[in-house]
């Protein structure tokens, strides 16, 4: 079984995603870090995200670069979201994510393309959001608690900033597939939220069963 969840900045969706993983015993996929290390390498190797080619090279990441906390950074989130927006960035870790959800026995992914572009035949596809200031009080509290010192208001403004630009890049933009089940988690405490996507997803294994 393919599990495809994708949504916006701080929704929830890498929480729902570990957890379906936990539930089902399948391997799970954060994709956001792939394009987090290749910010973190453009960063790195004082490129320029902007410049297409500069971000392309850096898609030749070390592997161990996916495991520096580095990667938790809001900055690295910001440069991640303009590095993303390369069309040849896309493609050059597009194989890996394919490979990834398409393993024998099936894989849950989390990210922004996943229902609609990684895996259009996901067995099951979740959308995730909550409201922009609920998702950077999340994030704020996280970042705090890694030691991190940014104000609130900060945070509310990169992630709408990144939310924006996501949603309005020409290739792969943020945006639900069609056959994607909504799931809003504003008012839902993480346990709530995990029980109503694990409802979901069995809402449509029923229905393609
Ligand atoms: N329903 C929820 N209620 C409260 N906090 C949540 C909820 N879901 C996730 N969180 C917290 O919000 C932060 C961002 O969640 P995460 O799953 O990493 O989001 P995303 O993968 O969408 O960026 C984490 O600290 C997580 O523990
Ligand atoms: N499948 C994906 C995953 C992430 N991304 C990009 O990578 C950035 C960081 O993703 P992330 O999932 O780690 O970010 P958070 O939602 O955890 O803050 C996003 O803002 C997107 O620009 C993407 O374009 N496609």
């Amino acid at each position: 079984m393919i599990i495809a969840v994708d949504g916006p900045a701080a929704s929830g969706k890498g929480t729902i995603a570990k957890a379906l993983a936990r539930h089902y015993n399948l391997p799970h996929l954060d994709t956001g870090l792939l394009y987090r290390a290749v910010a973190a390498t453009v960063r790195r190797l004082e490129l320029d995200p902007t410049r297409e080619a500069d971000a392309v090279a850096a898609c030749d990441f070390d592997e161990l670069t996916l495991a520096d906390p580095v990667l938790r950074e809001e900055e690295i989130g910001k440069l991640a979201s303009v590095v993303s927006a390369h069309p040849l960035v896309r493609a050059a870790l597009l194989q890996r994510q394919k490979r990834f959800a398409h393993q024998d026995g099936g894989a849950v992914l989390d990210g922004r393309d996943i229902g609609t572009v990684i895996a259009p035949d996901a067995d099951a596809k979740l959308f995730i959001r909550a409201t922009p200031t609920i998702c950077a009080r999340r994030r704020h509290n996280e970042l705090i608690s890694h030691g991190a010192s940014v104000s609130f208001d900060q945070v509310l403004a990169d992630i709408r900033a990144r939310d924006t630009r996501d949603s309005s890049r020409s290739t792969a933009p943020l945006v639900p597939a069609n056959d994607a089940a909504l799931l809003d988690t504003s008012f839902l405490s993480i346990e709530a939220s995990i029980e109503k996507a694990i409802a979901l997803v069995e809402a449509r294994r029923r229905k393609e069963g």
